[in-house]
Order: structure tokens, then C-alpha cells, then sequence
């Protein structure tokens, strides 16, 4: 088969192929029911059920494809989006258009530096040597703190060689940067900050805020096998999100019941046999289940039971 061919009718959807975002992606994939199969070594693969290929790029080219619109649809993190931006801002017929906060993938780019010794905010950085896989969005920050502390609050650079910070760019493990002299400082990705720790470091500010996002091309070849392909999409993540909370409650107790659990629109309310009584069902947020059950015990309510969503098709 010409797979190159093959593309032409298709709508192209690049998805990182390795690194944090790969497998909760391909999840993703699977509760869209997009399916397809990945022949070894290739990065691409046709879509059996859509007219839909799918890219496989690593999470950092991701934007630089959907941006100048040779891919349609994309999967990476939003601290991607932002570095790739810095270095090309987008025009009116290029540049990427965020479609959806995908609710995972959370994490923030910090300046960090070792956790002895006398550096403690980033202007302790200016004119020093700061290592990171982001030199876009690092150079960004540091200009703007050089500027600032040289009294050139218009954004200006300054002239003062010793308030010129050194950003270098190094590909993976950043943290061992400062561990073995090559930088004073570093910008990377904290989750957890269980790698940061480790190695011996502490976080002095947050340069970006990150989670995975949908994003599409300006121009889109199929606009509406995107928004399908968004609806499939922002459904599982929904699903993944809520749980359904099913109960019982005395009917002069409906409006506390309400308040309790207002639901996406409004709790559905059904009248039980037993006169006075009604029967409830409602989607509650996943993290919040355990806090919602408390009170809806607290205000009489019986016979609660929580059930996973497999899929789901809500408003906004
Ligand atoms: N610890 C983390 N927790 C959550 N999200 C993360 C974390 N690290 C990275 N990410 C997100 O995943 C994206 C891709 O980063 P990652 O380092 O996994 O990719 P990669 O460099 O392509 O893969 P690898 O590091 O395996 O070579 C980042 O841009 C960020 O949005
Ligand atoms: O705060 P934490 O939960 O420890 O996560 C942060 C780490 O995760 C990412 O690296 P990853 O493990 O993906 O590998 P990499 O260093 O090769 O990019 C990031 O670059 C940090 O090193």
C-alpha cells in the first residue's frame, strides 16, 4: 500500500509517541473509539473506522506541525504550545488554536535552583548560567527579569553584559545539571517534585503552567471530523471526571439535596412508590465524591451508590 497516498482524503491527528502523554493518549484513543493498528517502526497509522491518520511526533514538534497547518489535530502539553510560540508567534493564517484541556498531563515549568546555597529568588540567576530543554520560553523569562532589573521596564534588553543570563539547552535529565557544574540553575518540569528533591534542588518560581491539550491547525481540512472528533474526545475525559451518584431522600428535603449536588444542568428526580420519597441521580465530581456522600448523609439522604461513567455526552 502507498501509505503516503493513502493520506490525501485523510485528516492528519499527531499524538506523542513516547515520553509522559504517549499511552495516556493512546487510553484516550481507545474510549474514542478511533481505532487503528500501528505497523513497528512506523509513524504512521490509518484509522480504520474514520478518515483519520494518525502522526506520531515527539510532544515538543507536535505545535511546530499543527502550527504551520501540515497537521490538522494534536495532542502535547501546553508548556509546548507556549515554547513553540516564543519563537515563532503565530500569524492570522498560522499558529495553533487550543481546542480542549485534556485534564491530565498537570505540571509546571519552574526555575530551580540547588536547595544549598545562596540563591533564593530568580534575580539571583541574572547574569549566571541556567540549563533547560525550554531556552524559548527560559530566554523569555530572564530577558524580561533583565530588563526589569536594569530599570528598563519597556521590556528592553540589557546592555550590561553581567545582567546577560546564559541559557543552555539540554535534551532529557536537566536535573543533573547543577550537580555537575554546568549550571547554576535549571528550567524544567515539575509534578510531583519527587525528581526535583532527588536531586538536590528547590523550586523559586513558576515560568508556565502546563496540561495536556487538544489543539488544531487554523485551517483544518475536515472542521467537521474535527468537532467529532473533539465530542469523542471531551466524552471520555467527562467520563473520566465524574461519577454518577444515584440516592434516595425525603422529597422536603429536595432543595438541600440540590444544593448538595446541583449536577451539569440539574439533578434528574424521579418519585419512589413510597409516598414523601424521591429518587435521585446526578453526576458529582470525581474528587469531590467522598465529601458529597459525607454531606448527603449528613441531610438524610439513603441508599447512595456511585457508579463509573464509561462514556458520556454532556453541555458545556
Ligand atoms: N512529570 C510530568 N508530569 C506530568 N506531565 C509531564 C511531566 N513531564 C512532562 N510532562 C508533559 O509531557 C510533555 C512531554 O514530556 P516528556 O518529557 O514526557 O516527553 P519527551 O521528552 O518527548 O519524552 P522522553 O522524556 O521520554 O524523551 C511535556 O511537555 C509536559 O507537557
Ligand atoms: O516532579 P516529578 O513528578 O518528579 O516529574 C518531573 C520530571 O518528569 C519529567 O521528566 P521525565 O521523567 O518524563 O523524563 P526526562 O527527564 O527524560 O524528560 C520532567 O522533565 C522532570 O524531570
Amino acid at each position: 500500500m502507498d501509505l503516503v497516498n493513502s493520506l490525501n482524503d485523510r485528516l492528519l491527528f499527531a499524538v506523542p509517541k513516547k515520553g509522559r502523554l504517549h499511552q495516556v493518549c493512546l487510553d484516550l484513543l481507545h474510549g474514542s473509539d478511533i481505532q487503528f493498528h500501528r505497523h513497528s517502526r512506523l509513524d504512521i497509522a490509518l484509522v480504520k473506522n474514520l478518515p483519520l491518520a494518525l502522526v506520531f511526533l515527539p510532544a515538543a514538534d507536535i505545535p511546530t506541525f499543527v502550527g504551520e497547518g501540515r497537521v490538522d489535530l494534536g495532542i502535547t502539553g501546553r508548556d509546548q504550545v507556549e515554547e513553540h510560540e516564543c519563537a515563532v508567534p503565530p500569524t492570522a493564517t498560522t499558529g495553533v488554536v487550543e481546542v480542549l484541556d485534556l485534564d491530565f498531563g498537570k505540571c509546571d515549568l519552574q526555575v530551580q535552583v540547588p536547595q544549598k546555597g545562596d540563591l533564593a529568588k530568580p534575580e539571583d540567576l541574572i547574569g549566571k548560567n541556567v540549563v533547560t530543554s525550554f531556552t524559548n520560553l527560559a530566554e523569555q523569562y530572564f530577558r524580561k527579569l533583565e530588563a526589569e532589573q536594569s530599570g528598563h521596564t519597556n521590556g528592553e534588553v540589557a546592555k550590561d553584559a553581567k545582567l546577560k543570563t546564559t541559557i543552555k539547552y539540554v535534551g532529557g535529565s536537566v536535573e543533573a545539571a547543577c550537580a555537575l557544574g554546568v549550571a547554576d540553575g535549571i528550567v524544567d518540569l515539575v509534578e510531583s517534585g519527587e525528581t526535583m528533591r532527588a536531586a538536590g534542588l528547590k523550586a523559586i518560581s513558576t515560568v508556565v503552567s502546563s496540561s495536556a491539550i487538544l489543539i488544531k491547525s487554523k485551517h483544518p481540512s475536515d472542521p467537521k471530523l474535527v468537532d467529532l472528533i473533539t465530542a469523542r474526545i471531551k466524552g471520555v475525559i467527562t467520563a473520566q471526571k465524574y461519577v454518577l451518584c444515584t440516592y434516595n431522600i425525603e422529597r422536603s428535603k429536595l432543595d438541600i439535596a440540590k444544593q448538595i449536588t446541583p449536577g451539569n444542568r440539574a439533578p434528574t428526580v424521579t418519585s419512589l412508590e413510597e409516598a414523601g420519597w424521591v429518587a435521585i441521580s446526578v453526576m458529582v465530581l470525581r474528587k469531590k465524591i467522598a465529601l458529597v456522600m459525607d454531606e448527603l448523609t449528613a441531610a438524610g439522604a439513603c441508599d447512595i451508590l456511585v457508579s463509573k461513567i464509561e462514556n458520556s455526552r454532556t453541555h458545556d
